[in-house]
């Protein structure tokens, strides 16, 4: 699914009106009635609810929607926030039609015309939507600020008013902060951006059938991967496949005290399908590796208790895997940097690389060149920072993102809550699944043997990423259904893993 800017999600608009055609009225009664039928679902009938309107389309909804909670006899009470010199066409014609149907509409003006909010109470947050452009202030800041206060539930229209959806607030900003935010159609860059959680609360997408050949076409560089898109990049196994068709892995990965990080990756890799899997750990973690995952095969290091890439027993080059994995548990020893610089100019498909591998490119940039294109790297926000420089604010961070997997020719999965999965052509690929119980020591290491298995089972860099990413989210969601999201373990993301 794309994610449109201000701009084209107003001409989206426009298409929709002109091309359906339908009466931009009725396009807002559309919206209104799919807030509405959510909104019934969600808050028994006895619910006592203050609908908050600015002046432009955004009021404009909410005052349809106060008409249509009013006809489902909800006791609402309508305050219109007078912000600026005039109304909006549809704001009027919605206002005349409240006005049929109710006298408890009530203007605001000034502080004394702000109402007490109790906790028992509903407030629906409709000042500004898309269209906000510059910081609250006066008389918006103040009802904005009053509606924060307050102890009722807030459920805001399309976007919490005074969050811009594409672009940086500046840290000051007063913004509504909703339990709720219900979007028209689309998400909004904003409600995916870590800086903004307070400002979005839970949030869902309204179908409102805006015009789909508008949207196919629009040009984005934005995407947030859908169930079944991500389902649709699925293969099904030949009934004539045999273990050389998934691939032979090769994780490089753990030092004394991180053995953990290895085992985690291995026996992710193996549950996400991979054919065969050889481990190369230090010494000291080859008898653990071999307990704990019995299905991979193991070569130990020459150097205790570090990964140097030298090894006594005999096996293939890393470069004849159908793909390397390099970085959990790993450490930055200088022999394991070494290793780096001789293995990574003899490997030619694409790897991937993880934790302190990527530190150890982080310190040592000019290895970057030396990775095989499409090879897919995984940093936390902290890594990526270490890779790149201090970003201002979450949409400077995704310019930096997309531009470092663009000039590397690489897949940057930059992990967190909705990972963005950057492509080497710009794209960014944000993900719908997960959630803070993944938040846990080996998680990530889990996500690498995932990826491993999926590059070795063939898939692009750019689908086994998106795939992966969108799996391993499920499965932490999974766990959380049936344990809550507090005390999961990397082992039960991986025990939770499906492919169907
Ligand atoms: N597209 C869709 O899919 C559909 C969209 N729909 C709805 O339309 C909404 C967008 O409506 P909208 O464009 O009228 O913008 P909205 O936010 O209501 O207000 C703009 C007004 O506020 C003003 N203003 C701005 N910032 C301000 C501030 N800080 N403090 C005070 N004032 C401020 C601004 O002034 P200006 O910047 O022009 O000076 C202008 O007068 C969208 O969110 C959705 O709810 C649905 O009905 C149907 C389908
Ligand atoms: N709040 C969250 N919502 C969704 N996913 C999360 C959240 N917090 C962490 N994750 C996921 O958990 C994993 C954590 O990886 P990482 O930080 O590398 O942990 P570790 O190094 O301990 O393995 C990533 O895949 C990340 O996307
Ligand atoms: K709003």
């Amino acid at each position: 699914m794309k994610i449109l800017n201000v701009d084209q999600i107003r001409a989206l608009d426009q298409a929709t009106v002109q091309h359906e055609p339908i009466a931009p009225i009725n396009l807002m009664e559309r919206a209104a009635l799919s807030f509405v039928n959510w909104f019934a679902d969600q808050f028994p009938h006895s619910s006592p609810t203050k609908i908050f309107c600015g002046l432009g389309n955004n009021g404009g909804d909410g005052l349809a929607i106060a008409r249509l909670l009013l006809e489902r006899e909800y006791p609402v009470e309508v305050f219109v926030v007078r912000h600026a010199p005039r109304e909006s066409d549809d704001f009027m014609h919605n206002h005349r039609r409240l006005k049929l149907v109710t006298d408890k509409i009530r203007y605001i003006e000034q502080v004394q015309d702000i109402p007490t909010l109790r906790h028992n109470e509903i407030v629906i947050d409709a000042i500004l939507g898309s269209g906000a452009s510059r910081p609250a202030e006066g008389i918006v800041k103040t009802t904005i600020e009053a509606i924060n206060r307050a102890p009722a539930t807030v459920v805001s229209v399309d976007i919490a008013s005074g969050l811009y959806a594409d672009k940086p607030n500046e840290p000051g900003d007063i913004i509504i902060e909703p339990d709720y935010t219900l979007t028209f159609q689309l998400p909004k860059l904003a409600l995916l951006l870590p800086k903004n959680g307070r400002y979005v609360g839970e949030w869902h997408m309204l179908d409102i059938q805006l015009h789909k050949r508008f949207i196919d076409q629009a040009p984005t560089p934005y995407y947030f991967t859908q169930p079944h898109e991500a389902r649709l990049l699925l293969r099904k196994r030949d009934r004539f496949s045999n273990k050389g068709t998934f691939g032979h892995a090769l994780l490089l990965a753990g030092s004394y005290g991180k053995m953990g990080a290895a085992v985690l990756s291995a026996r992710a890799c193996l549950r996400a399908g991979v054919g065969l899997l050889t481990v190369q750990v230090p010494r000291c973690g080859y008898d653990i590796l071999q307990i704990a995952v019995p299905e991979a095969m193991c070569r130990p290091d020459t150097h205790e208790t570090v990964l140097t890439g030298q090894t006594a027993v005999d096996g293939p080059e890393p470069a004849a895997y159908t793909t390397v994995g390099i970085g959990p548990g790993l450490g930055k020893a200088p022999e394991t940097l070494a290793m780096l610089r001789t293995l990574l100019p003899t490997l030619a498909k694409p790897i991937v690389v993880d934790a302190d591998a990527l530190n150890l490119l982080a310190e040592n940039r000019d290895l970057l060149k030396k990775l095989p294109p499409n090879s897919i790297l995984t940093p936390h926000p902290k890594e990526f920072e270490r890779l790149t420089q201090a970003w201002a604010n979450d949409y400077e961070k995704l310019d930096l993102l997309r531009d470092f997997a663009q000039k590397n020719r690489v897949v940057v999965v930059l992990k967190g809550a909705y990972s963005a999965v950057a492509t080497p052509n710009g794209e960014v690929h944000f993900n719908a699944t997960g959630n803070p119980g993944l938040s846990t020591g080996g998680t990530g290491d889990v996500l690498t043997g995932i990826l491993m298995a999926l590059l070795a089972q063939g898939y692009d860099a750019v689908e086994a990423a998106v795939l992966g990413v969108y799996a391993h989210g499920l499965a932490g969601d999974r766990v959380a259904e049936q344990r809550g999201p507090i005390g999961m373990t990397a082992s039960d993301v991986i025990d939770a893993l499906r492919w169907h």
